[in-house]
């Protein structure tokens, strides 16, 4: 039974990376009051389970690699393999062994109060809130007094492959908290996560690695020649790229919840639509096939919504819910699903609502997400990473816009100083009406840092005459905007 109403300036349901920014930026140098309800850990999917400790695990590959391609130094280290210990240890560290007592203390700092537990909307302004899980009994009524802020994430998907579910497969929170090494993997699935996930694990000494793709590309949202560069270097590192391909059954031998990252059970036979041999057998399968917006409990229907992605305007309001007080930030809103973007869209969403709290007009940038449609950038950490923003050519054809391309092998004088086997490929997508950058794209490794350049070259609509006067340092990576520009003007 409920046993009291409490109010709040502005609540916000779910403390990922976006709530909690939506929060801070909607409380920040006023004395609103703000509260986060959260059913797990403050913090979110990307502290605990997504980009922090998937990142932990990807680094110490890459430095090995690049030491074992660099002379002078790959003669000191050899052919020596990660010690598996020290690289969980250190993930460990970076998901401080879940325990989210430092993002606690910085809501505290923050003038944010942290309620634990699953929140239900029940109409405008107000919510019930169970310690217990949806389902149970609320303890609490909650009401807001300016705003509420749905920021709940995602979850994974399981498709519903006949015996996939009963098979107890991993989904990204056991392939980034792995305790145990598989020798024998399947991921389905050929986007980000599987592609991430499939490094990491090779790294890591799983011996053999399939992945079940059901396209017939890898990262398929991004230039065609990212996909084919990443499929090629997991192949060469060991990896069977099954394209075209779906798993049409799955069966395990005794199947056992051993908890996260630990082995579910004996191995797992997978049987493929259409490939000759049908079957693959293996010690684990890692589900990589998408993830849903978690609005299930959340009370949608009683504020007039359904179940599943809750789309906004670019002020983050909620569309179809009249009275600017219900809003969306983050993967659950669909419109961008990176911990950066739903950052960027907390910070929006905060100043949106602090203004009108304040009877202030939005005027000004800063309270339109504007940099959601089509100015998105993303680092896809694989070997070699892919690094871009923005338009693809094939996105920037579909939305009609004049589309000019340049495109380059990056080798470049800071490139081949970097590693010697540096390899990679770099791509402008121009829009010729304005002359313009739409998009851009670098594959190759450790081109992450090239990526910001290209961000605010799109953001600023930096005419490409003007780029010329952009002189890259020499010798860096980045005189690959230099090669680019002069192979356009060639
Ligand atoms: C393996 C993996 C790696 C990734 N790596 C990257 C990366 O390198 N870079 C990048 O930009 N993005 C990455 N992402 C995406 C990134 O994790 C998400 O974009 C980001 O976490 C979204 O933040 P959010 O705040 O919207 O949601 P979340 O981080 O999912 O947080 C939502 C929070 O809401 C809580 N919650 C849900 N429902 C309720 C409820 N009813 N009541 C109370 N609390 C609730 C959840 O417990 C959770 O804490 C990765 C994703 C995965 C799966
Ligand atoms: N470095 C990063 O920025 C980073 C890293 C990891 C994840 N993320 C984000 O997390 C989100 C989730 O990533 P993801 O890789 O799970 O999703 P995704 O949408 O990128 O890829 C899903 C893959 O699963 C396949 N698939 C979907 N349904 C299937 C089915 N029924 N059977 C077989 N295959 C199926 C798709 O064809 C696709 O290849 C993305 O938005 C991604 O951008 C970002």
């Amino acid at each position: 039974m409920a046993t009291s109403t409490e109010d709040y300036d502005v609540i916000v349901i779910g403390g990922g990376p976006a709530g909690e920014n939506a929060a801070a930026y909607a409380i920040a140098g006023s004395n609103r009051t703000a509260a986060i309800i959260e059913h797990e850990l403050l913090g979110g999917e990307c502290s605990y389970w997504a980009c922090m400790p998937s990142k932990a695990l990807l680094r110490p590959a890459g430095v090995l690699a690049a030491a074992q391609a660099m002379p002078g130094v790959r003669e000191t280290v050899g052919d020596a393999t990660l010690d598996r210990h020290a690289v969980f240890a250190r993930r460990d560290e970076f998901t401080s062994h879940h325990d989210d007592s430092g993002q606690r203390r910085w809501a505290a700092s923050a003038g944010i109060e942290v309620i634990h537990g699953s929140a239900t909307l029940t109409g405008e302004r107000s919510l019930e809130l169970s310690t217990g899980g949806h389902g149970d009994p609320p303890t609490r009524t909650l009401r807001a007094r300016h705003a509420v802020v749905i920021a709940t994430g995602t979850v994974a998907s399981v498709p519903p492959v006949p015996g996939l579910r009963e098979a107890l497969p991993w989904i990204s929170r056991d392939a980034t908290n792995l305790r145990e090494v598989p020798e024998r993997v399947a991921i389905i699935g050929g986007g980000v996560v599987a592609s991430e996930c499939a490094t990491w694990l090779l790294a890591l000494g799983v011996r053999e690695l399939t992945l079940i793709v059901r396209g017939s590309a890898l990262l398929a949202s991004a230039e065609p020649f990212a996909g084919e560069l990443v499929a090629e270097s997991l192949r060469a590192s060991g990896a069977t790229v099954l394209f075209g391909t779906s798993p049409s059954a799955v069966r395990r031998e005794q199947p056992r919840d051993t908890g996260v990252g630990r082995i579910h059970g004996g191995p797992v036979t997978i049987t493929l639509e259409g490939r000759e041999p049908g079957e693959i057998t293996v010690d684990e399968v890692i589900v990589a096939a998408g993830r849903h917006a978690a609005t299930s409990g959340l009370g949608l229907a009683a504020v007039g919504l359904r179940d599943g992605r809750v789309p906004t305007d670019d002020h983050l309001a909620v569309e179809g819910v009249p009275g600017e007080w219900l809003y969306a930030v983050g993967d659950v809103n669909g419109r961008a699903a990176l911990t950066h973007m739903g950052k960027y869209q907390g910070r929006v969403c905060g100043d949106v609502i602090s203004a009108r709290a304040e009877g202030r007009a939005l005027d000004g940038a800063r309270f339109t997400a504007s940099a959601d449609h089509a100015q998105v950038p993303q680092v896809v950490f694989t070997s070699p990473e892919v690094a871009s923003v923005g338009r693809t050519e094939r996105a920037a054809r579909a939305d009609g816009i004049d589309t000019e391309t340049v495109e380059i092998d990056i080798a470049v004088a800071g490139s081949s100083l970097a590693r010697d086997d540096f390899a990679g490929r770099a791509k402008l997508v121009i829009d010729r009406g304005s002359d313009t950058l739409a998009g851009a794209t670098f594959v190759g490794t450790e081109v992450a840092e090239l990526v910001h350049a290209a961000t605010v070259a799109v953001v600023g609509a930096v005419p490409m005459e003007s780029l010329w006067h952009a002189v890259p340092s020499y010798p860096t990576v980045s005189e690959v905007w230099l090669r680019l520009l002069e192979a356009r003007r060639a």
